[in-house]
């Protein structure tokens, strides 16, 4: 039996008494790569903030690797990459430099950095695309290629589970196949993903479940669904429930 990763059982959130997500329950298990698709404010952010623990839940319970989330301590073994979240922020800080801080959490803070986080670092700057920009400041670099460098600090803590707020939101194509294979290999190797996406692209073929959230509730949690539009594609299987696809483009604004 593969072991859950990531239980939520009616999990309900709320902003200043304001329901956001109501009765949520979500099981991700060991090797799973799980979207989480939506409108926008349908709550997919705060799903995965409140399984981080970074929201707090008026009902129901989360678990992390069978742990409940009060009690979990292991954060090494998750790496988080939020939205927008600037790379450069003004510091004149290397795209190595930025990824070598995601060890910290694995090495403490006081311990120069040994071998094991060089080969870390750079296995993850690889996997990327970014090897050759090791040594540029984060500030010269585009958005999506600052995006690839946040995703490489968080695969340099060789985590467990990756949870990432739409890796590929306004992120150039080339930024998007490297992404996409970056995660390939991470789920190569016993991984485990859950990501918050408005348009898969290049992503489609590495994502095994999806979710869909709408108004705070999850309406699919299945197969991929295709975009509205392409039903009359050669091998699309007809598994998803109609609601969610009409009106077009719900989950892909
Ligand atoms: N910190 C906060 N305080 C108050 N309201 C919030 C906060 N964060 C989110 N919200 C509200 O909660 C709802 C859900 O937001 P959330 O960010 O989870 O949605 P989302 O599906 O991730 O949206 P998007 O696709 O636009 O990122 C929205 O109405 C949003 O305005």
């Amino acid at each position: 039996m593969t072991s859950p990763v990531i239980t939520v059982e009616h999990g309900v959130v709320g902003y200043d008494g304001r329901p956001v997500l109501r009765n949520i329950s979500l099981t991700v298990t060991a090797g799973e790569v799980v979207a989480v698709l939506g409108a926008n404010g349908s709550g997919k952010s705060t799903l995965i903030r409140a399984v981080l623990g970074l929201v707090p839940l008026s009902a129901g319970s989360v678990a992390l690797f069978d742990r409940p989330l009060r009690r979990f301590r292991q954060w090494a073994r998750i790496g988080y990459v939020p939205q927008r979240l600037g790379a450069g922020g003004g510091v004149p800080a290397t795209v190595r430099e930025v990824v070598a801080s995601g060890r910290l959490a694995r090495r403490g803070v006081l311990r120069p950095p040994g071998r094991a986080d060089r080969v870390a670092v750079d296995a993850a700057l690889l996997a990327v695309g970014l090897a050759d920009r090791a040594g540029d400041p984060v500030s010269t670099l585009s958005g999506g290629q600052q995006q690839r460098t946040l995703i490489a600090r968080a695969l340099a803590g060789e985590p467990e589970l990756l949870v990432l707020d739409e890796p590929t939101a306004g992120v150039d194509a080339a930024s998007q196949e490297a992404f996409a294979g970056a995660l390939r290999d991470f789920v190569g190797d016993g991984g485990t993903v859950l990501l918050v996406a408005h348009e898969l692209g290049p992503l489609r073929p590495v994502i095994s479940r999806a979710v869909v959230v709408h108004e705070g509730g999850i309406i699919h949690d299945g197969a991929v669904p295709d975009p509205a539009g392409h039903h009359a594609e050669p091998d699309h299987d007809h598994v998803h429930p109609h609601c969610y696809d009409e009106p077009a483009g719900l989950w892909s604004n």
